[in-house]
């Protein structure tokens, strides 16, 4: 039996979800001679590690009751089962973290969706552990960051930082190591804002229906993240990088659907739910009203061509392939020399956080051959 120990960072919509998956399919893993083995788990207060990482593990029954703590917003420090688990605090998780690393080859997973986890999967992977991301994040700081956490790129996997669990980074791999030459991707790839498009379109208030996404567990953990065009952007610059364009996320030029005023800096996420969102809602209404006149819908895009990335709204026809799209889905057109005329296109369920956790035990699996 090939054992992947796992350390998880964030434990939120999708690092639950992704534990509930592990437990399930213990049996189809256990079938392909797998067994993951959950040695850690973080949230942004604590740590918790089993006492020795070499040869014990969380049973199913506690990883079924950390998610049930974190599903009543609770705490990993309220969770008391004495000599199962040690527990450090945030920030000298990290340290723990890395210490570990030193001593045992694991699989870190982000599905956090904190800017403070570049270091420590850097750490983890530049000393043989492997990572898979959730998380964007860690590949949207400065280039020389990426650069350090890609140094050892076969031990990485962030597939579903775009699209979910869609196969769009696995695609694009494989069409750049084809040697074909990619000139054109354009995509519509917030989960969140084609949802929020698609309702808007059916007469719903802008308000309720990007409250209605929040609920659904499409969107950032502060939805202004994806109204303000940012998440959508740093898919794109993720896209970007791996065609080998060295950009930073200020080349890309960004349209945001919420004023400066209504900033995170500037207001308080309640305040924003309750009071800014919905001052927005007769404006988004009028511009999907005038769009619908011309016979046209409205679609947040994601345009990368000629070494440039751009995000925002464009008024599209209703029957093009981002304008049929509907709820959460997303679509990507990939123009290359071989797909020509015709773009390679992948499409579907771009939020959530099944797809997304699916996203991810699939790129856990997929770095099985780096384990014994
Ligand atoms: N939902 C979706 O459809 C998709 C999500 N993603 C990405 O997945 C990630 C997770 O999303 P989601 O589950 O919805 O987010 P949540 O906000 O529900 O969960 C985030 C989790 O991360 C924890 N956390 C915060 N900071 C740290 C830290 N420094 N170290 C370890 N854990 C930390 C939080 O702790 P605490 O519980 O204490 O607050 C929380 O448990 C995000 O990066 C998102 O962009 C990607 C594709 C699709
Ligand atoms: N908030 C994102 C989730 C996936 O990355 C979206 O809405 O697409």
């Amino acid at each position: 039996m090939k054992n992947i120990p796992i350390i998880l960072m964030g434990c939120g919509g999708v690092g639950r979800q992704l534990l509930q998956h592990i437990v399930s399919c213990r049996t189809l893993h256990a079938n392909k001679e797998i067994h993951l083995r959950v040695v850690g788990v973080c949230d942004s207060k604590s740590f918790l590690v089993v006492p020795d990482v070499l040869s014990m593990e969380f049973n199913d029954t506690f990883l079924t009751k950390i998610c049930q703590i974190k599903s009543s917003n609770l705490s990993l420090q309220t969770c008391v089962e004495s000599g199962k688990y040690e527990a450090f605090p945030y920030p000298e998780s990290t340290k723990k973290i890395t210490d570990i690393a030193a001593r045992l080859a694991f699989t870190l997973v982000d599905c956090s969706a904190s800017s403070e986890t570049i270091k420590v999967i850097t750490h983890a992977v530049n000393l043989g552990c492997c990572a898979v991301l959730a998380n964007k994040k860690p590949l949207t700081s400065s280039m020389e960051e990426f650069d350090n956490l890609f140094l050892q790129p076969r031990r990485i996997r962030h597939e579903s930082t775009v699209g979910a669990g869609l196969p769009i980074i696995a695609s694009l791999n494989r069409v750049i190591s084809s040697g074909d030459t990619i000139f054109r991707i354009i995509g519509s790839l917030s989960g969140t804002l084609g949802y929020v498009m698609s309702e808007v379109e059916d007469g719903k208030p802008f308000s309720e229906v990007v409250k209605a996404a929040q609920a659904l567990g499409y969107t950032e953990p502060d939805p202004r993240d994806d109204l303000s065009g940012m998440d959508v952007a740093r898919k794109g610059l993720i896209l970007a990088r791996l065609l080998g364009h060295r950009m930073d996320m200020d080349s890309i030029k960004i349209e945001s659907l919420y004023p400066d005023k209504m900033s995170p800096n500037k207001m308080s996420l309640k305040d924003f739910l309750a009071n800014g969102l919905p001052l927005l809602d007769n404006d988004i209404e009028e511009r999907i009203k005038k769009a619908s006149s011309n016979g046209n819908v409205l679609r947040y895009v994601c345009v990368i061509e000629n070494s440039r990335c751009k995000v925002g709204i464009q008024e599209l026809p209703k029957e093009s392939a981002l304008g049929r799209l509907r709820g959460s889905d997303n679509v990507v057109e990939i123009y290359t020399r071989c797909y020509n005329k015709q773009p390679l296109v992948i499409q579907g369920a771009g939020a959530g956080n099944d797809t997304t956790a699916a996203g991810v035990l699939a790129d856990i699996l997929d770095l099985q051959d780096l384990f014994s």
